[in-house]
Protein backbone atom coordinates (compact mmCIF):
# COMPACT_ATOMS: atom_id res chain seq x y z
CA UNK A 1 0.00 0.00 0.00
CA UNK A 2 1.41 3.44 -0.58
CA UNK A 3 -0.02 6.66 0.84
CA UNK A 4 0.63 10.21 -0.42
CA UNK A 5 -0.55 13.33 1.47
CA UNK A 6 -0.27 16.74 0.07
CA UNK A 7 2.98 16.02 -1.60
CA UNK A 8 4.52 18.57 -3.50
CA UNK A 9 7.33 19.30 -5.81
CA UNK A 10 8.75 22.38 -7.97
CA UNK A 11 11.84 22.40 -9.50
CA UNK A 12 13.93 25.94 -9.78
CA UNK A 13 11.36 27.26 -7.42
CA UNK A 14 8.91 27.87 -10.31
CA UNK A 15 7.47 25.21 -12.37
CA UNK A 16 4.97 23.37 -9.91
CA UNK A 17 5.72 19.41 -10.77
CA UNK A 18 3.28 17.86 -8.23
CA UNK A 19 1.03 20.00 -6.80
CA UNK A 20 -0.66 18.55 -3.74
CA UNK A 21 -0.95 15.05 -4.30
CA UNK A 22 -2.97 12.92 -1.99
CA UNK A 23 -3.35 9.46 -3.67
CA UNK A 24 -3.98 6.00 -1.64
CA UNK A 25 -2.45 2.67 -3.51
CA UNK A 26 -4.13 -0.07 -2.35
CA UNK A 27 -3.12 -3.80 -2.13
CA UNK A 28 -4.51 -6.72 -4.40
CA UNK A 29 -4.71 -3.78 -7.17
CA UNK A 30 -2.85 -3.10 -10.53
CA UNK A 31 -3.11 0.95 -10.08
CA UNK A 32 -2.38 2.78 -13.27
CA UNK A 33 -0.62 6.45 -12.81
CA UNK A 34 -2.29 7.72 -16.25
CA UNK A 35 -1.08 11.21 -17.41
CA UNK A 36 0.40 13.09 -20.85
CA UNK A 37 4.02 13.85 -21.03
CA UNK A 38 5.16 16.70 -18.61
CA UNK A 39 2.46 15.75 -16.09
CA UNK A 40 3.97 14.73 -12.96
CA UNK A 41 4.55 10.72 -13.51
CA UNK A 42 8.02 10.57 -13.08
CA UNK A 43 8.38 13.54 -10.28
CA UNK A 44 6.11 11.59 -8.59
CA UNK A 45 7.19 7.88 -8.53
CA UNK A 46 10.97 9.56 -7.59
CA UNK A 47 9.67 10.88 -4.56
CA UNK A 48 7.74 7.87 -3.95
CA UNK A 49 11.05 6.06 -4.06
CA UNK A 50 12.67 8.68 -1.97
CA UNK A 51 15.16 9.62 -4.83
CA UNK A 52 14.33 13.15 -4.58
CA UNK A 53 12.27 15.00 -1.77
CA UNK A 54 9.16 16.47 -1.83
CA UNK A 55 8.89 20.09 -1.03
CA UNK A 56 5.86 19.44 1.24
CA UNK A 57 3.83 16.25 2.14
CA UNK A 58 4.25 12.71 3.37
CA UNK A 59 4.93 9.68 1.85
CA UNK A 60 4.35 5.71 3.67
CA UNK A 61 4.76 2.32 1.87
CA UNK A 62 3.35 -0.04 3.97
CA UNK A 63 3.19 2.52 6.63
CA UNK A 64 6.61 3.14 6.69
CA UNK A 65 7.44 6.66 5.94
CA UNK A 66 10.02 7.14 3.07
CA UNK A 67 11.74 10.31 4.60
CA UNK A 68 12.41 9.25 8.04
CA UNK A 69 12.19 5.30 8.11
CA UNK A 70 13.76 5.48 4.69
CA UNK A 71 15.56 1.60 4.89
CA UNK A 72 12.34 0.34 6.02
CA UNK A 73 10.32 1.95 3.61
CA UNK A 74 12.95 1.01 0.82
CA UNK A 75 12.71 -2.60 1.97
CA UNK A 76 8.99 -2.68 0.81
CA UNK A 77 9.24 -1.98 -2.84
CA UNK A 78 11.01 -2.74 -6.16
CA UNK A 79 11.69 0.12 -8.85
CA UNK A 80 12.12 -0.26 -12.38
CA UNK A 81 12.83 3.31 -13.77
CA UNK A 82 12.48 4.81 -17.09
CA UNK A 83 15.73 4.33 -18.13
CA UNK A 84 17.10 0.83 -18.34
CA UNK A 85 20.94 2.73 -18.82
CA UNK A 86 22.19 1.66 -15.67
CA UNK A 87 24.83 -0.62 -14.74
CA UNK A 88 26.51 -1.18 -18.61
CA UNK A 89 29.49 -2.60 -18.04
CA UNK A 90 28.27 -5.41 -15.69
CA UNK A 91 26.98 -8.75 -17.16
CA UNK A 92 23.17 -9.68 -16.61
CA UNK A 93 24.05 -12.10 -14.20
CA UNK A 94 26.32 -10.61 -12.43
CA UNK A 95 24.00 -7.05 -12.24
CA UNK A 96 21.38 -9.90 -11.19
CA UNK A 97 23.70 -11.14 -8.23
CA UNK A 98 24.65 -7.72 -7.16
CA UNK A 99 20.73 -7.07 -6.20
CA UNK A 100 20.12 -10.33 -4.64
CA UNK A 101 23.57 -9.54 -2.64
CA UNK A 102 21.86 -6.31 -1.57
CA UNK A 103 18.59 -7.62 -0.38
CA UNK A 104 20.03 -10.48 0.74
CA UNK A 105 18.21 -13.36 -1.39
CA UNK A 106 19.99 -16.75 -0.09
CA UNK A 107 22.33 -18.47 -2.96
CA UNK A 108 19.53 -21.57 -4.00
CA UNK A 109 16.76 -18.85 -4.01
CA UNK A 110 18.03 -16.52 -5.92
CA UNK A 111 19.85 -19.14 -8.68
CA UNK A 112 16.02 -20.67 -8.75
CA UNK A 113 14.32 -17.18 -9.33
CA UNK A 114 17.12 -15.97 -12.14
CA UNK A 115 16.47 -19.14 -14.10
CA UNK A 116 12.50 -18.77 -13.94
CA UNK A 117 12.62 -15.29 -14.16
CA UNK A 118 15.04 -15.84 -17.31
CA UNK A 119 12.88 -18.22 -18.74
CA UNK A 120 9.44 -15.98 -18.65
CA UNK A 121 11.77 -13.03 -20.43
CA UNK A 122 13.58 -15.35 -22.54
CA UNK A 123 16.65 -13.93 -21.47
CA UNK A 124 18.93 -17.17 -20.52
CA UNK A 125 21.22 -16.67 -23.28
CA UNK A 126 21.76 -13.02 -23.07
CA UNK A 127 22.94 -13.36 -18.96
CA UNK A 128 26.83 -14.02 -19.82
CA UNK A 129 26.63 -10.45 -22.12
CA UNK A 130 27.15 -7.25 -20.78
CA UNK A 131 24.05 -5.20 -19.87
CA UNK A 132 26.05 -2.39 -22.72
CA UNK A 133 25.78 -4.97 -25.70
CA UNK A 134 21.87 -5.28 -24.93
CA UNK A 135 18.75 -3.86 -26.76
CA UNK A 136 16.39 -1.13 -25.28
CA UNK A 137 14.00 -3.82 -24.42
CA UNK A 138 16.69 -5.99 -23.12
CA UNK A 139 17.82 -3.52 -20.99
CA UNK A 140 14.33 -2.87 -19.83
CA UNK A 141 13.73 -6.80 -19.49
CA UNK A 142 17.17 -7.02 -17.26
CA UNK A 143 15.83 -4.40 -14.80
CA UNK A 144 12.80 -5.80 -13.84
CA UNK A 145 14.37 -8.53 -13.73
CA UNK A 146 17.04 -7.41 -10.73
CA UNK A 147 14.07 -5.81 -9.16
CA UNK A 148 11.60 -9.20 -9.09
CA UNK A 149 14.80 -11.27 -8.09
CA UNK A 150 14.32 -9.88 -4.35
CA UNK A 151 10.37 -10.56 -4.39
CA UNK A 152 9.61 -7.09 -3.18
CA UNK A 153 5.77 -6.69 -2.17
CA UNK A 154 5.45 -3.94 -3.62
CA UNK A 155 6.24 -2.80 -7.62
CA UNK A 156 6.76 0.62 -8.40
CA UNK A 157 7.46 0.48 -12.26
CA UNK A 158 7.87 4.05 -14.48
CA UNK A 159 5.99 3.42 -18.02
CA UNK A 160 7.25 -0.39 -17.81
CA UNK A 161 5.94 -1.58 -20.92
CA UNK A 162 7.34 1.25 -23.48
CA UNK A 163 9.84 -1.17 -25.89
CA UNK A 164 9.16 -4.06 -24.74
CA UNK A 165 7.91 -6.71 -27.34
CA UNK A 166 4.51 -8.48 -27.48
CA UNK A 167 5.61 -11.63 -25.44
CA UNK A 168 7.81 -9.75 -23.24
CA UNK A 169 5.11 -7.56 -22.20
CA UNK A 170 2.40 -10.14 -22.40
CA UNK A 171 4.95 -11.64 -19.67
CA UNK A 172 5.25 -8.91 -17.36
CA UNK A 173 1.21 -7.90 -17.25
CA UNK A 174 0.96 -11.35 -16.83
CA UNK A 175 3.16 -11.12 -13.64
CA UNK A 176 1.68 -7.74 -12.55
CA UNK A 177 -1.89 -9.52 -12.41
CA UNK A 178 -0.29 -12.70 -10.74
CA UNK A 179 1.16 -9.90 -7.90
CA UNK A 180 -1.86 -8.02 -7.45
CA UNK A 181 -4.01 -11.10 -7.46
CA UNK A 182 -1.69 -12.59 -4.53
CA UNK A 183 -3.07 -9.78 -2.42
CA UNK A 184 -0.12 -7.41 -3.19
CA UNK A 185 0.60 -3.70 -4.72
CA UNK A 186 0.83 -2.57 -8.28
CA UNK A 187 1.77 0.85 -9.13
CA UNK A 188 3.01 1.67 -12.65
CA UNK A 189 3.05 4.80 -14.91
CA UNK A 190 1.58 4.85 -18.51
CA UNK A 191 0.66 7.79 -21.05
CA UNK A 192 -1.35 5.25 -22.89
CA UNK A 193 -4.87 5.08 -22.22
CA UNK A 194 -5.14 1.63 -23.79
CA UNK A 195 -2.57 0.05 -22.03
CA UNK A 196 -4.30 1.06 -18.67
CA UNK A 197 -7.34 0.21 -19.71
CA UNK A 198 -6.76 -3.47 -20.21
CA UNK A 199 -4.48 -4.01 -17.19
CA UNK A 200 -5.39 -1.63 -14.36
CA UNK A 201 -7.87 -2.38 -11.61
CA UNK A 202 -7.95 1.51 -10.67
CA UNK A 203 -6.54 4.60 -12.67
CA UNK A 204 -5.11 8.18 -10.91
CA UNK A 205 -5.10 11.03 -13.88
CA UNK A 206 -2.57 13.26 -13.49
CA UNK A 207 -2.25 16.59 -15.25
CA UNK A 208 -0.14 19.28 -14.44
CA UNK A 209 1.00 18.26 -11.16
CA UNK A 210 -2.74 17.63 -10.12
CA UNK A 211 -4.52 14.60 -9.72
CA UNK A 212 -8.05 15.25 -12.27
CA UNK A 213 -9.82 11.51 -11.34
CA UNK A 214 -9.20 8.37 -9.51
CA UNK A 215 -11.40 5.52 -9.81
CA UNK A 216 -12.09 2.51 -11.93
CA UNK A 217 -12.27 2.60 -16.03
CA UNK A 218 -15.31 2.31 -16.48
CA UNK A 219 -16.06 5.12 -13.62
CA UNK A 220 -13.45 7.11 -15.49
CA UNK A 221 -15.12 6.64 -18.84
CA UNK A 222 -18.37 8.50 -17.28
CA UNK A 223 -16.10 10.73 -15.49
CA UNK A 224 -15.13 12.35 -18.83
CA UNK A 225 -18.40 12.30 -20.76
CA UNK A 226 -19.96 14.11 -17.92
CA UNK A 227 -16.86 16.81 -17.53
CA UNK A 228 -16.15 18.40 -21.18
CA UNK A 229 -12.83 20.28 -19.05
CA UNK A 230 -11.79 16.85 -19.61
CA UNK A 231 -12.23 15.77 -23.13
CA UNK A 232 -9.26 17.14 -24.36
CA UNK A 233 -7.24 15.49 -22.11
CA UNK A 234 -8.48 12.27 -22.27
CA UNK A 235 -8.24 12.73 -26.19
CA UNK A 236 -4.98 13.56 -26.02
CA UNK A 237 -4.24 9.97 -23.62
CA UNK A 238 -5.99 8.22 -26.49
CA UNK A 239 -4.11 9.64 -29.46
CA UNK A 240 -1.09 7.83 -28.25
CA UNK A 241 -2.62 4.74 -28.98
N1 LIG B 1 15.03 17.86 -13.22
C1 LIG B 1 14.11 18.72 -13.63
N2 LIG B 1 14.36 20.04 -13.65
C2 LIG B 1 13.41 20.94 -14.04
N3 LIG B 1 12.17 20.60 -14.43
C3 LIG B 1 11.86 19.29 -14.44
C4 LIG B 1 12.80 18.28 -14.04
N4 LIG B 1 12.19 17.07 -14.13
C5 LIG B 1 10.93 17.31 -14.56
N5 LIG B 1 10.74 18.64 -14.75
C6 LIG B 1 9.47 19.27 -15.17
O1 LIG B 1 8.45 18.84 -14.30
C7 LIG B 1 7.23 18.56 -15.01
C8 LIG B 1 6.82 17.12 -14.77
O2 LIG B 1 7.76 16.24 -15.37
P1 LIG B 1 7.74 14.66 -15.18
O3 LIG B 1 9.01 14.12 -15.78
O4 LIG B 1 7.46 14.34 -13.78
O5 LIG B 1 6.49 14.26 -16.08
P2 LIG B 1 5.98 12.86 -16.64
O6 LIG B 1 4.52 12.81 -16.41
O7 LIG B 1 6.80 11.75 -16.08
O8 LIG B 1 6.26 12.98 -18.20
P3 LIG B 1 6.69 11.89 -19.31
O9 LIG B 1 5.48 11.05 -19.61
O10 LIG B 1 7.06 12.77 -20.47
O11 LIG B 1 7.86 11.12 -18.78
C9 LIG B 1 7.53 18.91 -16.47
O12 LIG B 1 7.11 20.23 -16.69
C10 LIG B 1 9.05 18.81 -16.57
O13 LIG B 1 9.54 19.67 -17.55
Amino acid sequence: MIQLRGVTKSYNGTIKAVDQLNLDVPKGEIFGFLGPNGAGKTTTIKMVTGIIRPDAGEITINGKNIATDTLEAKRQFGYVPDSPDLFLRLKGLEYLSFMADIYEVPQQLRKERIQQLANRFDMSDALGDTIQSYSHGMRQKIMIMGVLVHHPEVWILDEPLTGLDPKSSFTLKEMMREHADSGRTVFFSTHVLEVAEKLCDRVAIINKGKILFCGTFPEMQQHFQSNHSLESLFLELTKHE
